[in-house]
């Protein structure tokens, strides 16, 4: 008999600088043994600089993109990473709920570490009514949130509300990341399910090479929900590779470099 083979969906953008968006979802999905996919939202020409340009997709392409897959492959999770614009963000939700896709990562990606818009402004807020609602986990980091809920998010309590927040708008599990909040001696990221909240507190590595530290994490995220681990124990495995990934940087480009998926084979060899 046939064992089963993990598969893992991302919608996302291109970098083609190989750091964030669709490569590093790919990389950390081959290096969790799960087979990965793809339905790019959007080209960037991209490195470790910054933006160049942009080339959004035709929302009918995406939707027959993930039709492929879903229909042949199948899907046991899948995440959404940059989506450009509101007509791609209404097809991804379409077709969540068509095809009853449950484990789904929402990394609500609006602004790139460089500085350039990745979500069309007047979208951002559809996050909230379109995909954050069929969230199994939505992973916000701490400026994403803030937009989202409306006002700052700098002591824990208002972290904590906003966490209840995002399970009001539907969201099953949110993690709001702590990356941004360079202040923190650890990089400390709040977990809630509605119940009960969950510091994840790891070493914070003093680096520039953080280009798609987001992208990596909710893509680890997917991976293990594809194995079939629980929400909690797929955010704690993800902050681990995260953790490693970062620990170890690529001396890759002259700016922000890429972290470095292998990193956790080391703790193996
Ligand atoms: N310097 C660091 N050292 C250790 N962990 C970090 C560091 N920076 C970020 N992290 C961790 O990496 C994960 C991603 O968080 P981050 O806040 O960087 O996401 P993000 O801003 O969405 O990333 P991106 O900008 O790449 O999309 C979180 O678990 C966070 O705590
Ligand atoms: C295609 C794509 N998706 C996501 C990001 C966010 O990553 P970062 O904030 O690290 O630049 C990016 N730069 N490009």
């Amino acid at each position: 008999m046939m064992n089963h083979i993990p598969r893992a969906l991302t919608i996302a953008g291109s970098d083609s600088g190989g750091g964030a968006g669709i490569q590093a979802d790919i990389k950390t999905f081959q290096e969790l043994e799960v087979y990965g996919m793809s339905a790019i939202t959007a080209i960037t020409a991209q490195n470790t600089l910054g933006v160049t340009g942009i080339q959004e997709i035709d929302p009918d392409i995406v939707a027959k993109q993930i039709d492929a897959v879903v229909s042949d492959i199948g899907v046991d999770a899948a995440k959404t990473g940059m989506i450009a614009n509101i007509e791609i963000m209404q097809i991804i939700a379409e077709k969540v709920k068509q095809y009853q896709i449950l484990n789904l990562v929402v990394d609500p990606v609006m602004v790139s570490k460089s500085g350039h818009s990745l979500l069309e402004e007047e979208a951002r807020l559809a996050l909230k009514e379109l995909l954050i609602p069929l969230a199994m986990v939505v992973t916000p980091n701490l400026p994403e949130a803030e937009v989202l809920i409306g006002k700052p998010l700098d002591r824990l309590e208002a972290r904590k509300e906003a966490a209840q927040m995002f399970i009001d708008w539907g969201a099953k599990h949110v993690v709001i990341k702590g990356g941004h909040d360079k202040n923190k001696e650890k990089a400390e990221d709040l977990f809630y399910d509605g119940k009960e909240f969950v510091t994840l507190s790891a070493e914070r590595f003093e680096t520039k090479h953080t280009h798609g530290t987001g992208c990596t994490f909710s893509a680890a995220i997917t991976a293990y929900l594809a194995k079939g681990v629980s929400p909690l124990e797929a955010v704690h495995q993800a902050k681990t590779f995260i953790s490693q990934a970062i620990s170890h940087p690529l001396q890759i480009g002259k700016g922000h470099g890429p972290t470095n998926h292998w990193a956790h084979r080391m703790r193996r060899e």
